[in-house]
């Protein structure tokens, strides 16, 4: 497998997918969003969290802030940075409103709270987020690349730059959200971006990394005659 620059963490809820991956050291560290909560059927966050704690005690794993205005935020930011050292708050740049976070940012940040400041797509984002970080705090800005191609735009450029802008804070790193696919890991890797969060479907790809692609016709020819087989189909 290539050698890679970039951190591999894992995106869901599942617990026991975090454990695994954990245990054998196939990512780096974790993230959480609400929606994959939900999606994991996640019914008390707390317990939750405790729970991805004990089994992910000394990887970075961030788990995202409820609220929706300031002071909300401020509160549940106490709370899940009280779950362990290892933990990063997810605070999002913007509100449901559309208001800009960065006040509350950057006040987390001047009490050395580790963020992962979330649902970005601008570099004037990235500019305002990495202006509002104190030096040196560990801090994560959350670009959603794959949301971008999703609307048709290619989110390169805007990385390349948001890469440039991250480094220039000690302590910030640019992370590559929404994922979609195992090669979006290379892209991330090539222009030096320091973490991607991964699905699980991606992360079991990971091996394939540096794989002999001569080897893959007859892998893909070897597919169909196991289909044919058991489907029972013919035409002679
Ligand atoms: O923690 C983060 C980003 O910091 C991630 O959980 C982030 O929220 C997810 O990668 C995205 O929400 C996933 O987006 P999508 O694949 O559902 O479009």
């Amino acid at each position: 497998m290539k050698n890679l620059n970039v951190q591999v963490f894992a995106d869901g809820a599942d617990i026991e997918q975090m454990k695994t991956a954990y245990q054998n050291q196939t990512v780096d560290g974790f993230t959480t969003n609400p929606s994959l909560m939900a999606k994991a059927g996640v019914e008390d966050y707390t317990a939750f969290a405790e729970a991805a704690v004990k089994a992910i005690p000394d990887a970075s794993i961030s788990f995202e802030v409820f609220g929706d205005d300031m002071e909300t935020m401020e509160k549940e930011a106490a709370i899940i940075q009280s779950f362990g050292e290892n933990v990063f708050v997810k605070i999002p740049v913007v509100n449901t409103k559309g208001e800009s976070m960065i006040p509350l940012i950057k006040k987390l940040s001047e009490q050395d709270i580790k963020l992962n400041v979330t649902a970005v797509y601008t570099i004037e984002q990235v500019t305002e987020i990495v202006k509002a970080i104190k030096p040196g705090v560990e801090t994560y800005v959350s670009v959603f690349a794959g949301r971008i191609a999703d609307t048709g735009v290619d989110p390169m450029p805007l990385m390349r730059a948001a890469v440039k802008v991250c480094h220039e804070k000690e302590g910030v790193k640019l992370l590559w959200a929404s994922c979609r696919e195992l090669y979006n890991v290379i892209q991330a890797d090539e222009i030096g971006c320091d973490i991607i969060t991964c699905p699980g479907d991606v992360v079991k790809k990971i091996p394939n990394i540096g794989r002999d692609i001569d080897e893959l016709s007859v892998d893909t020819v070897k597919g169909f005659a196991k289909d044919i087989q058991s489907s029972g189909l013919g035409i002679l």
